[in-house]
Parts: structure tokens; C-alpha cells; sequence
């Protein structure tokens, strides 16, 4: 199937799947076109300012209040949701896990959703989950919504479609969706069984960072942010919704399709990117920088300069710098990071840190390279060269990440990670 996105980051997109659809020049009018229902879906509270404002008006078959029944109480036990701070008993290090086997029962995308690290506290409206998903199963008349955050996808084998109120995107590796807060979906697969990394941002939605002296261009560029055109579903059969609301889940029967939105406008939206756009700002001297460089989104605190959540990637680039140590130095940070590796090879973990695993640095965990890592980039001859055909990338909380039990108990844990820097000798020498 050839989907259709509008493109932009954060725009006041406007479509219908039927002509005319779309009220002109007012929301609400007394009788909408072909007798739909308008209705706001507000992102943001109504009176943020306007660079974080965010609402989209729906004009749809039947409103939302005809998409709720009777709720009742449902789990997804591996959908954990923060405060979990007492999930695991492992003690204080950093962690890495290989990627897991996928599993061969039928999961559908909120079904095979493993958390394994959480941060904050969903209520607080601050933090994150972050895992994996695995997909065997699509969803059929089987809708879903997240009360708690937005949700960011990343594929890392197969491919999803993601069919929301606000029309249909599809993603495969090296490409990102994001389905807003309140966004109801369905997940299908196109090329199975798909599995990836998955982070729930309860905080502020994800936005663009500011680029600051690099200016008006590189990074994540707005215009290549894609977000889907309208799309409805006009089915009249027993289907049913899935809410996650407050870390708990609800499901209630209905007896037609949720996803049943004519037309819409406004600025808040499920999007997609493909992270291979990204134009990467680097060392074109000496030094390495701060991964900040890499920050494709950000979801901001209340506090300058600390987001609760920062989404950042590596991907191909050339390195260049003279007379430098180039893989990432050794560090502490104040932020916690979840790496994940979607394709190649990362420069500071050559081995070890593979695609669809998993690696833990949270708050005030010493990391760095590994002693091959080391070693080699000690003695390389300074040359250009190209980190070709990799993509790596970052979670990056002002939060501890707790782990839970899921990831603890997962039998790719990497007991002896730490033992990566075991190598690395005194080198002390007592002179220049
Ligand atoms: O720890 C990591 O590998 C991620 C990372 C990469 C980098 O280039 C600089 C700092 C940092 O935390
Ligand atoms: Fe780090």
C-alpha cells in the first residue's frame, strides 16, 4: 500500500479523505459536512503558548464519546509503567542485554510490549518507559489508546503500520513514528514478524531542539517529518478499545471502528521520520563532542537546558579529527542513557552491544569505551574515515531508570558487561 503524508514538523496541516469534509473558515459549525460530528483532541492545556500549543480538530462519524463502553480492567503485565523502582533486585551497575529470541506466540503491538527500564512517575506527567516491542500478530478490530504519553517507535526489524484516527503511516528500520498522547490506533504488520525499541514519554511531547550557533538548517530538518492524511474507517462490527490510562489498562466493546475520523486540522499529529535525513554537525578539528549534537528530539522540562527526555542517534558519519581520541571518552552524567542499536556497529562497543540488544548507563554510572574500543583508537592512524552502514541511538533522561523485572530476568543479560573495561591497564608511566 502507497500511503500519502503531509509534510512538516509540528505544522497546521489540514485534510480530508472526502471533498469538501473540512468546515471552512470556522471549527464548530451547526451542521458539519455529510452530517460528521467536529471534535477538539487537545495536546496541550488550552492556554500553553503558542510554540507548545497543540490540538487538532476531528470531524468524524461518530464522536469520541461513542467509542467508550463500559470499561473494564485488563493487563498487559510486561507494560510497566514508572514509579517501578522495586521490580528487580540487581544490584547497582551498568547493564547490557543481548537481543532477545522472538517469541513465536501470537503478540499483537501493545500485547508484545516489553518495558524494561522506567523513569519518573507517569502521573507527575514526567519520565519515561522504555523496551522493546515484538510483533507477531496485527491488530484487528482491536484499538488502542495511550492516556499516559506519547509513544515513539523504532523499528529494528520488520515493518509496522501504525493506522491512527488521523490516517495511516507505515515504519521500517531506520524510520521513526511517533503517535501522540490520545491518539487511538491500530498496529498492523507489514513485513513480519517485526520487533524494535519502543519509548512511552509521559513529559512534554517531543519537539525540535533548538540548533542554537549551528543555525537554521541540519539536524533533524522539519520538512522531512511526515505526517499521515486523513483516513476513516467506516466499519460497523463488534470491535473493541484498549486504554492505557494511569499505568493500568481498560478495554471496553464496541460495535463500530474507532478510527472513523473524515477530516481533520491542526498541529497535533501522529508523524514519521526517517532518521537517515538527519544531517549530522560534527568535529571537523580536533575533539569530541557532547552527543547533544545528535539530538533529533527533545521533550523539555520545566527547567532550562534539563529535558526530561532527549532522543538522540549516531548514525553514518565521517570522522576527521586530528590528534584525537574519536570514540566517546570515558564519562559520568548526570542524565541516564538507554542505548539501542538498530543496525552495525557502535564505535565505543564494537562487540557485544548488537542490533535489537540493549545497553544501561543510568545516572552517575562510570562508561566509556571498551578496552578494544580503547586500544584501537589509541593506536589508529588519524585518517578520514567513514562509520558506514551503523545507527545507533539514545535515551537520555534527567531521571534514574529503574530496571524492571522483565529486563532482570531476561536470559541475554549480560553479567559480565562491566568486565568490558576490565582490560583496560594501568598505563601510568611516571613520564611524558
Ligand atoms: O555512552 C555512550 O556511548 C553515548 C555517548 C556517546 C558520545 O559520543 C558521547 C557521550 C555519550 O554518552
Ligand atoms: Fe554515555
Amino acid at each position: 500500500m502507497t500511503l500519502r503524508y503531509m509534510s512538516g514538523f509540528g505544522n497546521e496541516f489540514a485534510s480530508e479523505a472526502l471533498p469538501g469534509a473540512l468546515p471552512v473558515g470556522q471549527n464548530s459549525p451547526q451542521h458539519c459536512p455529510y452530517g460528521l460530528y467536529a471534535e477538539q483532541l487537545s495536546g496541550s492545556p488550552f492556554t500553553a503558548p503558542r510554540g507548545a500549543n497543540a490540538r487538532s480538530w476531528l470531524y468524524r462519524i461518530r464522536p469520541s464519546v461513542r467509542h467508550v463502553g463500559r470499561f473494564e480492567r485488563r493487563d498487559f503485565p510486561f507494560w510497566k509503567s514508572a514509579p517501578a523502582r522495586d521490580e528487580s533486585d540487581l544490584p547497582l551497575g551498568p547493564y547490557r542485554w543481548g537481543p532477545p529470541t522472538m517469541p513465536d506466540d501470537a503478540l499483537t503491538f501493545p500485547a508484545g510490549l516489553r518495558v524494561m527500564t522506567t523513569a519518573g512517575d507517569v502521573d507527575a506527567r514526567s519520565g519515561m518507559a522504555a523496551g522493546l516491542y515484538f510483533v507477531t500478530r496485527s491488530m484487528a478490530e482491536d484499538y488502542f489508546y495511550d492516556a499516559d504519553g506519547e509513544l515513539l517507535i523504532l523499528p529494528q526489524e520488520g515493518a509496522l503500520r501504525f493506522v491512527t484516527e488521523l490516517g495511516a503511516m507505515e515504519i521500517s528500520p531506520g524510520e521513526i513514528g511517533v503517535v501522540p498522547r490520545g491518539v487511538k490506533f491500530k498496529a498492523e504488520l507489514v513485513a513480519g514478524p517485526a520487533r524494535g525499541y519502543v519509548c512511552e514519554n509521559y513529559g512534554a511531547p517531543f519537539t525540535l531542539p533548538d540548533r542554537g550557533p549551528i543555525g537554521a538548517n541540519c539536524l533533524a530538518n522539519a520538512r522531512d517529518f511526515e505526517a499521515p492524511v486523513a483516513a476513516f474507517e467506516d466499519i460497523e462490527r463488534p470491535c473493541r478499545l484498549t486504554v492505557k490510562w494511569g499505568g493500568k489498562f481498560f478495554v471496553c466493546a464496541l460495535d463500530h471502528s474507532p478510527l472513523d475520523v473524515v477530516a481533520w486540522h491542526g498541529n497535533y499529529a501522529p508523524y514519521k521520520y526517517d532518521l537517515r535525513r538527519f544531517s549530522p554537525v560534527g568535529a571537523l578539528l580536533f575533539d569530541h563532542p557532547d552527543p547533544s549534537i545528535f539530538c533529533v528530539l527533545t521533550a523539555p522540562s520545566e527547567r532550562k537546558g534539563t529535558p526530561d527526555l532527549d532522543f538522540l542517534i549516531f548514525p553514518e558519519r565521517w570522522l576527521v579529527a586530528e590528534h584525537t581520541f574519536r570514540p566517546p571518552w570515558f564519562h559520568m552524567n548526570a542524565m541516564s542513557e538507554f542505548m539501542g542499536l538498530i543496525y552495525g556497529r557502535y564505535d565505543a562497543k564494537p562487540d557485544g552491544f548488537l542490533p535489537g540488544g540493549v545497553s544501561l548507563h543510568d545516572c552517575m554510572l562510570p562508561h566509556g569505551p571498551d578496552a578494544e574500543s580503547f586500544e584501537q583508537a589509541t593506536r589508529a592512524t588519524l585518517a578520514p574515515q567513514k562509520l558506514a552502514g551503523t545507527l545507533a541511538f539514545m535515551l537520555e533522561t534527567r531521571l534514574p531508570q529503574h530496571v524492571t523485572h522483565y529486563a532482570a530476568a531476561l536470559e541475554t543479560l549480560q553479567i559480565d558487561y562491566s568486565d568490558c573495561w576490565a582490560g583496560l591497564a594501568r598505563r601510568f608511566c611516571g613520564t611524558r
